[in-house]
């Protein structure tokens, strides 16, 4: 029997949003302190339950808002579901919004260490890895330049090279993550093919059916924050065109 790589159990996800306009932080006290402050609350995921295997490349499809993105963050740890658990086995690499736990007031040298710690790699394995991941980046005397004079691409590069640079189990892809020009996306594309030689387990969103259908062998699709199919890729895929027509 396969081995169990991702419990997705019971998972629910609340946000507040805002059911009426404030104009100006002002009247944000203001309805706050009178306790005016309306919010509607809304569900982005409802009871979702899956179970990965290890090795498994699975897409998870869905329309617009239908959640991918808030249940992949979920998987990730970088959101705390309201309900249910997450349970993953190994270490995971999480190849969303790169950078997002970046500085601007720091250099690139030292977002190494802060990013590192925001995705849980122990202080003593960054300064080990802490070469190999300025080279990967090819950022050159940049490395010692505070992030606000980075460009997108730049910090993106960054992101990637600090990501990496674990031997995921498991890896967290979306289709729009932007990873610089052509020669560092072609780069980075080639270290994602190693990880997928090494049989790593892929959870990968996507818009695209055709680049879920050549990644994948398995799919999940969400509408409305519940997961209405799961399966083999093609059964899945079936539903979707089903569904986009
Ligand atoms: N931080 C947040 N606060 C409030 N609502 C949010 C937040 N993040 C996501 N949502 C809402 O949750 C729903 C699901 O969003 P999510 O980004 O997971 O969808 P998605 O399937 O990835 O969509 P897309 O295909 O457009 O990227 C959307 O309706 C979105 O507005």
């Amino acid at each position: 029997m396969k081995k169990t790589a991702v419990d997705v159990s019971h998972v629910s996800m609340r946000f507040n949003l805002a059911s009426q306009k404030v104009d100006n932080l002002k009247e944000y006290f203001i309805k706050l302190i009178r306790r005016e402050l309306k919010y509607k609350e809304f569900w982005a995921l409802q009871d979702v339950s899956l179970r990965i295997d290890q090795g498994d490349r699975v897409g998870i499809l869905g329309l617009n808002g239908a959640g991918k993105s808030t249940l992949l963050k979920i998987i990730a740890g970088v959101l705390k579901p309201t309900e249910g658990s997450v349970t993953v086995k190994g270490r995971i690499a999480p190849l969303l919004e790169l950078g997002a736990g970046f500085e601007k007031e720091y250099t690139g040298a030292e977002n190494i260490y802060l990013y590192g710690a925001v995705l849980g790699y122990p202080r003593e394995f960054i300064a080990e890895k802490y070469n190999e991941i300025i080279e990967f980046s090819e950022l050159g005397k940049f490395i010692d330049v505070p992030l606000k004079n980075y460009s997108s691409g730049m910090k993106s590069r960054l992101g990637f090279s600090i990501a990496t640079i674990v031997e995921p189990d498991v890896l967290i892809l979306d289709e729009v993550l932007a990873v610089g020009d052509a020669k560092f996306k072609k780069k980075c594309e080639a270290k994602i093919q190693s990880m997928f030689d090494k049989g790593v387990t892929v959870l990968f969103v996507s818009h695209s059916l055709a680049q879920v259908q050549k990644i994948c062998n398995k799919a999940i699709l969400l509408e409305k924050g519940k997961v209405i199919a799961q399966g083999g890729i093609e059964e899945v895929s079936a539903i979707y065109e089903e569904k986009t027509k």
